[in-house]
């Protein structure tokens, strides 16, 4: 897997704080490439509104000062209302309501657009998501990137709303300043300057609550994990009986209790002098309003220019600092795309090559482990050492051994979820990686140990053995059938409609052996050449296991079966056995074989025999 370099964590020190803030500007482009292609109509409405609302409060004003001088006008005529007051104050009337009816408007297309680049930006997560490999989703810092990035690729619209509302607010500030500037261009210079120690301040807290964030990571997610085990159904049982919640309530508090600590002391140390710095721009912002009441009071102003004044002097105050706050959210939120962007940025290894080959159909020669080692990711130990064995067409073949030694890990290469470290594993005399990789997964059918449930239908939990055929409800239940999944719906109250799991309203939970059941018609939606059955019945009665291998010997005739089971009932079926230990195959042959042998699989087959004497 390629690491991208964006993953790094925000440097600490100030000026890396700072030239990173900089520096992660550059990521808004994708997702403003990404909001363009989620709603382009939206995200010119919303643009060309703004840019509209954006110039009404100058309007406001700019009238308003004509009204006042038009009151003081006529009072000094002893006029009254003139026909050109009453028009101007329906003038002020009709800019508050587009005003309004702006806002609105804004606020319709605000939540059109969250919606659009919700939707785009969690399929293509999804999207990518589903191409990442195996190993990926078994690295810890993996799942932090994962949970930033999900968090994000939801959340990054308020970037994109404050960018929209920073372009309004300046144009509104700017519109304003122009008013102000025309007046006296030191009243807004004064104004600016006041401001700016405050900002830049402000911009650079929020560098440092970035990085804190970041680090807390790790910490956030343990709290979660422990949030949910402490509520969750899968748990409750053992939480009980073994007492344990007092313990992750411990836990809970001393993790939160660390965070606290973090987050109070990065926040006691700025919030001095942000305060100090927000008075010093409170202070530009009287300054200017008493230098205009002074001007006024000498005769230099007019009143309505002094109502325009002091209305833009509050306006532009205010608006210079939303427009300021909104950048540093702006940079902030910037800062946060880091994650969604080094997320879309790994890469699978795992793939396809350019020229890649379709599976044989038939499958003449089958699969060869060629001297092949394996390694996890991050682990020092071999998992596998040198194991070399075919799997040949029509043939039954079982792996036994203890806990770890492997078994699975062989499923997971003979399947390419990974490839060996060394050595080679070939598919009719060709390295499994020449071929199609969805191709290959197509001729699999296979049932992991750790099979998912489905909150979905009964229907649905076995049609995900061949999405594509969901609507077949005939190969459906031929499938449950074959698993004898049937006598399960047949029970439901449902049945093939029955939503499972408790997760939503209406669900009907299964037993392990159930379950069990289900999962297993998968394998039997596909037409698949090869049948892969890790510990598939380990859940399972006696009878069921019987039956449901007795079915299976029918349906694996002429196809490739690997099975994985403790049983030594199921394994004996079985054409040949691998015994595996310590990562290498100590011994091959039949069951009749391996019992002549007299080595590791008599002496297991004995023990489990004996229990039953
Ligand atoms: N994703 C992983 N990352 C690191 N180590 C792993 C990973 N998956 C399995 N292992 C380790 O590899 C070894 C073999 O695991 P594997 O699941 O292949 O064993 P197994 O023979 O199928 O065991 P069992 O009978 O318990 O199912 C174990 O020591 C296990 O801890």
């Amino acid at each position: 897997m390629t690491e991208p370099d964006v993953v790094k964590g925000p440097g600490t020190g100030r000026w890396s704080v700072v030239a990173e803030r900089v520096a992660s500007l550059k990521n808004l482009l994708p997702l403003l490439r990404m909001v363009w292609a989620s709603g382009r109509g939206v995200v010119v409405a919303n643009l060309v509104l703004r840019l509209v609302a954006a110039l009404v409060p100058v309007a406001v004003l700019a009238v308003a000062r004509w009204i006042v001088d038009g009151v003081v006008a006529a009072v000094g005529a002893h006029q009254g209302m003139t026909p050109q007051l009453a028009r101007l104050v329906a003038l002020e009337f009709v800019l508050a309501a587009v005003g309004a009816l702006l806002g609105r408007l804004i606020q319709y297309f605000n939540i059109l657009l969250a919606e659009k680049y919700t939707r785009h930006a969690s399929l293509q997560l999804m999207d990518h998501a589903s191409r990442l490999d195996l190993a990926t989703y078994e690295d810890p810092s993996f799942y932090d990137r994962m949970e930033r990035a999900r968090v994000q690729a939801t959340d990054r619209i308020v970037t994109v709303e404050m960018i929209a509302r920073f372009l309004q607010q300046a144009v509104t500030t700017v519109s304003l300043g122009i008013g102000i500037l025309v007046f006296s261009p030191w009243l807004l210079l004064g104004i600016v300057i006041c401001l700016v120690p405050a900002a830049v301040a402000e911009a650079r807290f929020g560098a440092r609550i970035y990085a804190l964030n970041f680090r807390l990571t790790p910490k956030r997610r343990e709290l979660d994990y422990l949030r949910q085990l402490g509520a969750s159904k899968e748990s409750a049982k053992e939480l009980k009986i073994f007492g344990l919640s007092p313990f992750l309530r411990h836990r809970y508090e001393q993790l939160s209790g660390e965070l606290l600590g973090e987050l109070v002391t990065v926040w006691r140390r700025a919030i001095g002098g942000l305060s100090m710095l927000s008075v010093l721009g409170v202070l530009g912002y009287y300054g200017a309003y008493a230098f205009v009441v002074y001007e006024a009071a000498r005769g230099e102003l007019s009143v309505g220019s002094l109502a325009f004044l002091t209305g833009a002097i509050v306006a532009a105050n205010r608006t210079f600092q939303e427009m300021f706050s909104t950048a540093v959210g702006i940079a902030d939120q910037s800062l946060y795309l880091k994650d969604l962007l080094s997320f879309f940025s790994l890469k699978p290894t795992i793939r396809s090559g350019e020229r890649a080959l379709k599976v044989p159909r038939p499958i003449r020669q089958g699969f060869e482990f060629r001297n092949v080692t394996f390694k996890y990711p991050g682990r020092v130990e071999p998992v596998l050492q040198g194991a070399s064995f075919h799997l040949r067409p029509g043939e039954r073949l079982a792996l036994i051994g203890e806990n770890g030694q492997g078994k699975t890990t062989i499923v997971k290469l003979l399947m390419r979820l990974y490839d060996p470290t060394e050595g080679q594993i070939l598919l009719d005399g060709v390295d499994l990686r020449e071929y199609d990789i969805e191709d290959l997964w197509r001729e699999m059918g296979v049932i992991f140990q750790d099979f998912a449930r489905y909150d979905m239908t009964a229907a649905d939990n076995i049609a995900v053995g061949r999405i594509e055929q969901r609507g077949d409800r005939a190969l459906i239940e031929e499938s449950a059938r074959k698993s004898l999944a049937n006598t399960v719906i047949d029970r439901l109250p449902g049945g093939y409609e029955q939503i499972l799991g408790r997760r939503f309203e209406g669900g009907v939970d299964l037993s392990g052996g159930e379950w069990q059941k289900l999962a297993l018609s998968r394998a039997y939606m596909r037409d698949a050449q090869v049948l892969v059955l890790d510990e598939p019945t380990a859940a399972l009665d006696a009878r069921a296991e019987l039956d449901v291998f007795t079915h299976f010997g029918e349906l694996a005739r002429g196809k490739m079966a690997l099975l994985i089971s403790h049983r030594f009932s199921t394994v004996r079926m079985a054409d040949r056995i691998l015994v595996l230990t310590g990562g290498r195959i100590v011994e091959e042959g039949n069951h009749e074989q391996l019992i002549t042998l007299g080595g590791r699989y008599s002496t297991m087959y004995e023990l489990q025999a004996s229990r039953y004497r």
